[in-house]
C-alpha cells in the first residue's frame, strides 16, 4: 500500500500542462479550473469539443500536436492523460527528474500524485481517495457525502467564516473565543445532519448569532 499526503494547493499563476484531449483529460482540466488554475495548457493532436470550447472561451490554451521535449518547461504540475503508455511513462520520468508533480491517468502509481473525487460546498472541500485501489469506490463515497452535505452548506461555511472573524476581533478571552467557535461549528454540523442548512448572513445576523452563543456559553459555565 502506498501512503499519500493530502494538501490543498493554490494554482493561481502556476503553469499546469495537461497531455491528452479525451474525456479523462477533460475531467482533469475541469478539476484544475474549478481549483483556481488560470494557466492551463492542453497539448493533444485531437481534443474533445468541450476542450475546444474552453479554448475558444479563453479558459485554457489548446496546442493541437503531440507531446514534445521541452513542453514541461516552467510547469508546476503535469497531467499525463494520453492513451499512449510510452508517452505517459516518459512524462512521469521527466517530472521525477525535474521535480514537477505528475499525475498519470493510466497507471496512477507511476505518478507523484493522484486526483481525488471531490465535493465542493463553498469553501468546504471534501476529497475522497482510495489511492488507486478503486476509483469507482471513491466516486460512490463522494456521492454519499454530496447528499449528506447539500448545496446550502456553502452558505453556512461562509457564515462561520464571518462569525469567526467577528469573534477573533473581539476582546473576549482566548478560552471563550475557542468555545464560541466550537459551538458555532457544532450548530452548523447539526444543521447538515438534519439537512436544513441555510441562508447568507448579514452583519446584524452575525452579531445576533454571537450574542446567542455568548449567552449559551454563560449558561453552561
Ligand atoms: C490512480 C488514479 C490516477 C488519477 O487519475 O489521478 C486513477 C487511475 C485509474 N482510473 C481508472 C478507471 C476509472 N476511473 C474512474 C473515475 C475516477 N478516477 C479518479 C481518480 C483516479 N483514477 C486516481 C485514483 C483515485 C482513487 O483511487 O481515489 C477520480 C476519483 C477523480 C478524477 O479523475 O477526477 C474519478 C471519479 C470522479 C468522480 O466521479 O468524482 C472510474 C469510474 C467511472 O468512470 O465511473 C473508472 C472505471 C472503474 C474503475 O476502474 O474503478 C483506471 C483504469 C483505466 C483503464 O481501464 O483504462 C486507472 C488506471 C490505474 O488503475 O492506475
Ligand atoms: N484516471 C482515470 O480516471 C481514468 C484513466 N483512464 C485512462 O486514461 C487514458 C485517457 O483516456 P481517454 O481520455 O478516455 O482517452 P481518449 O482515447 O479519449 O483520448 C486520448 C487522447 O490522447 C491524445 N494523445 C495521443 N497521443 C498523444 C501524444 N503523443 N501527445 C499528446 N496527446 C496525445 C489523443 O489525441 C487524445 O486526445 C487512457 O489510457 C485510459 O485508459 C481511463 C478512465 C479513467
Amino acid at each position: 500500500m502506498k501512503a499519500y499526503y493530502p494538501m490543498m494547493v493554490k494554482l493561481q499563476g502556476k503553469r499546469c500542462v495537461v497531455f491528452g484531449g479525451g474525456s479523462v483529460a477533460e475531467r482533469k482540466v475541469q478539476g484544475l479550473l474549478d481549483g483556481g488554475a488560470d494557466q492551463v495548457e492542453v497539448i493533444a493532436p485531437a481534443a474533445s469539443s468541450a476542450l475546444q470550447e474552453l479554448a475558444l472561451a479563453g479558459s485554457i490554451e489548446l496546442v493541437q500536436r503531440e507531446y514534445r521535449e521541452g513542453d514541461l518547461q516552467g510547469a508546476m504540475l503535469v497531467i499525463a492523460a494520453t492513451n499512449n503508455r510510452h508517452v505517459n511513462k516518459e512524462l512521469a520520468a521527466l517530472g521525477e527528474r525535474l521535480g514537477i508533480f505528475v499525475n498519470v491517468a493510466d497507471l496512477g502509481e507511476e505518478g507523484s500524485f493522484v486526483t481525488p473525487s471531490i465535493v465542493r460546498r463553498g469553501e468546504l472541500l471534501l476529497a475522497v481517495t482510495t489511492g488507486g485501489a478503486s476509483p469507482a469506490l471513491a466516486a460512490i463515497v463522494k456521492r454519499r457525502l454530496a447528499k449528506q452535505f447539500d448545496e446550502s452548506f456553502g452558505d453556512s461555511v461562509e457564515g462561520l467564516r464571518l462569525l469567526r472573524a467577528r469573534v477573533l476581533s473581539s476582546s473576549l478571552n482566548p478560552e471563550l473565543r475557542t468555545s464560541l467557535l466550537r459551538m458555532a461549528a457544532e450548530e452548523v454540523a447539526a444543521q447538515a445532519e438534519r439537512n436544513d442548512g441555510r441562508f447568507t448572513y448579514t452583519e446584524s445576523q452575525i452579531d445576533e448569532w454571537m450574542s446567542r452563543l455568548l449567552q449559551a456559553a454563560e449558561r453552561s459555565e
